[in-house]
């Protein structure tokens, strides 16, 4: 490639124009090419901006097939922004794609992996943060400016009139309308960067977002807040209008003082914009100018650019994680006003995909073994339901996993009020795919835990999937008051009505699984065929939950051996206990402190080291101890997003032998 990107614009819109007009400012970047999907469209925007050696496409088809592009700029409405995306990759495309990436974190993950299976430059553009006024504003936080960070407040809101048109973008929920997605991303994101940037990150997500907001009569927001409560303590509140100017600012406030941003978003279409801070700390106000010589679109494109010929494939002013962490983000927010748009429903809901070949795939895929009384082999592999946002999140997820040769699906009645069970059975029932998986219910939690709760909350659980019956059913927790036949009894005739496969206990001791199975045996009844306790290399040190039992332990793992009793392990890659070598970056096991202590730091090294001899990562060296085992062992995995449950994969082509699992587990200080 030259020293110039040549750039090809899709669509022929407003902000189309605003760009067309900053490319020319730019010395990296010349506009190639501009496509509408009518090609007099395409010419008479390109002759209106008198740019006569433009190339006008009469369709986004041809601009892609365009060798003399080297990359696109997407400002279409949102709703095409991710198959756009999906597609440009596929034909090599470098990508700057309009706010917000897709309408949501189901469609932007498959974007995020195209992306990168086809490595090509991929930018989600907020043009504000490729601007030196937020520069200045990371570099002064950084700094300490306003010592700690404590709250923030940053609105973007403005009227579309009087009588706004019910099927332009802004209102028409078909084309993702609303005030979330078109301005309130602005602060959400502003605000994920300082709270980032203020813990020594690049952006930082929120642990939880509440909200309210009004749906007006097209039925998307016109106005709308939300509050973000993030891990350092850090709260900020994000507002959006279409219906309203608001105040448009944003104001940062630390133990030291606060930055106010009179004018936060940079959107001059034109001239530069008149960019300044005005930093109070201390007894002192100070204005800080940020000086710029171009309107922020010249920033975004020159910064695209540079990337671009850099062989760089992300931008450090918005990276592709950025853009997961914010789609997430709006749809927390989206989901506490339940604003879903039509073509998020199970029945129109698919996952964005190349639409001339599937991607073809670079980990292997989930093998299966045979649990006795199931019709079908069980994945080696099951995908945990209980953290997916929202319907289009759980059916990338899932369809990923099953596209993936996944086929068992690990739910529970008391998972977020019974909204998992709900995507789950949205998900079985839209796909058609009863017959091709294994669905596992698990009911009585403790305080629920009795014989009586298991037949109505299973007749819930049922319910709420829209299932007949499931192929397995674990009760959550055990109960040693009540006597294991009364559990064994109801459980027996849930399996003789049809309702259930086969049955088992998660979080049961083996001492009570073998009374149970006793039992049984002796009164003719169905036994325990399964057990789902936590087994993970490293041992649990204190229950990450009440009532939760572990069978890492030399005994019951000679147990499960000598009765080939199968387990779905949970935490089997202890929760992110093997993700650094420190284990610094991840806060999920730091939380709850289950794991750490010297043996089990020793592992981790030890599956470092053995992750560097079978050059897969050191999760992939916990996972593949936990699925090597001599007795049939299956691992519940929990990905959060495609990035997660790919790089999990490689787990399953890692042969442990003998001597590296008691290495890994430290009965040997040897192997070979
Ligand atoms: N960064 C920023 O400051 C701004 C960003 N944006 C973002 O840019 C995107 C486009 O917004 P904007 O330019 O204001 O929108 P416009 O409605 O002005 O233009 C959108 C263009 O997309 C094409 N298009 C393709 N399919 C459709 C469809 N079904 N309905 C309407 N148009 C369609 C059309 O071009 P054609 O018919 O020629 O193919 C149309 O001109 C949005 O996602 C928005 O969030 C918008 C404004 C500012
Ligand atoms: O991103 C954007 C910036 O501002 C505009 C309003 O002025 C929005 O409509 C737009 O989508």
């Amino acid at each position: 490639m030259s020293q110039t990107v040549r750039w090809g614009i899709i669509g022929t819109g407003a902000i189309a124009e605003a760009m067309a007009g900053a490319i020319t400012t730019v010395a990296n970047a010349t506009l190639a090419a501009v496509a509408s999907r009518d090609r007099d469209r395409a010419a008479s925007f390109i002759n209106q901006l008198g740019l006569a050696s433009v190339r006008a496409n009469g369709s986004y088809d041809d601009l892609l097939a365009d060798p003399e592009v080297d990359a696109v700029y997407i400002a279409t409405p949102h709703p095409l922004h991710a198959q756009l995306s999906i597609e440009a990759a596929e034909a090599g495309k470098h990508i700057l794609c309009e706010k917000p990436a897709a309408l949501n974190l189901g469609e932007l993950m498959p974007v995020i992996a195209a992306v990168r299976a086809y490595e090509v430059f991929y930018m989600e553009a907020f043009k504000d943060r490729c601007h030196p006024q937020t520069h200045k504003l990371v570099e002064l936080i950084k700094g300490g400016a306003i010592g700690e960070l404590r709250h923030a407040r940053a609105a973007f809101g403005f009227n579309t009139g009087p009588n706004p048109d019910p099927d332009g973008r802004l209102l028409n929920p078909e084309l993702g309308g609303g005030g979330i997605l078109d301005v309130g991303c602005y602060p959400i994101h502003l605000l994920r960067l300082v709270a980032g940037v203020a813990t020594g990150r690049s952006f930082a997500d929120p642990d939880r977002v509440v909200g309210d907001g009004h749906l007006g009569h097209t039925g998307v927001d016109v106005v709308a807040s939300a509050l973000l409560k993030f891990d350092s303590g850090f709260v900020a509140e994000a507002s959006t209008a279409i219906n309203a100017h608001l105040d448009n600012r944003a104001i940062i406030a630390g133990t030291r003082g606060t930055i106010t941003l009179p004018n936060p978003w940079l959107n001059s279409r034109g001239e530069p914009d008149h960019a300044q801070l005005i930093l109070e700390a201390e007894g002192k106000t100070q204005t800080v100018d940020c000086p710029s010589e171009l309107n922020s679109f010249g920033y975004e494109i020159g910064e695209a650019s540079r990337a671009i010929l850099a062989g760089e494939k992300e931008s450090p002013a918005m990276s592709w994680n950025d853009s997961l962490g914010q789609a997430r983000t709006l749809d927390l927010w989206r989901r506490t006003i339940r604003l879903r748009y039509p073509s998020e429903s199970p029945e129109r809901f698919q996952t964005p995909r190349s639409r001339k070949r599937p991607q073809s795939r670079t980990t292997p895929r989930i093998s299966q073994a045979e649990i006795p009384g199931l019709s079908r082999p069980v994945t080696r592999l099951v995908m945990g339901c209980d953290n997916q946002i929202n319907y289009p999140h759980a059916a990338a997820m899932f369809d990923h996993y099953l596209d993936a040769g996944g086929n068992t699906f690990d739910t529970a009645h008391i998972y977020d009020g019974g909204r998992q069970e709900q995507l789950l059975g949205h998900w079985i029932n839209a796909r058609g795919v009863r017959d091709r998986v294994n669905v596992i219910v698990k009911v009585a939690h403790t305080p629920y835990c009795d014989p009586d709760s298991i037949k109505s909350q299973f007749a819930v659980s049922l319910d709420r999937m829209g299932l007949d019956k499931a192929d397995l059913l674990l009760l959550h927790r055990d109960n040693p008051g009540i006597p294991v036949d009364e559990f064994v009894d109801v459980l027996h005739e849930l399996v003789e009505d049809g309702r259930v496969s086969v049955f088992g206990g998660s979080n049961w001791s083996l001492g009570r699984f073998n009374d149970a199975n006793a039992y049984a045996a002796a009164n003719q009844r169905h036994r325990f065929s399964i057990l789902s306790n936590n087994f993970s290399l490293a041992r649990m040190v204190r229950p990450v939950w009440d009532g939760c039992i572990s069978v890492s332990d030399p005994e019951s793992r000679a147990t499960l051996v000598e009765n080939q009793i199968p387990n779905l392990a949970w935490s089997s890659q202890a929760r992110g206990y093997f993700v650094t070598p420190g284990g610094t970056d991840n806060h999920l096991w730091q939380e709850n402190d289950a794991w750490d202590a010297p043996d089990n730091r020793t592992r981790r090294e030890r599956a470092f080291e053995l992750a560097g001899r079978h050059n897969v990562s050191a999760i992939n060296i916990a996972a593949a101890y936990v699925l090597t085992q001599p007795f049939p062992s299956f691992a519940l995995i929990g990905p959060r997003n495609l990035d997660e449950l790919e790089t999990t994969l490689p787990a399953l082509s890692v042969e442990l032998t003998d001597t590296e699992r008691a290495y890994l587990n430290l009965e040997t200080d040897e192997f070979s």
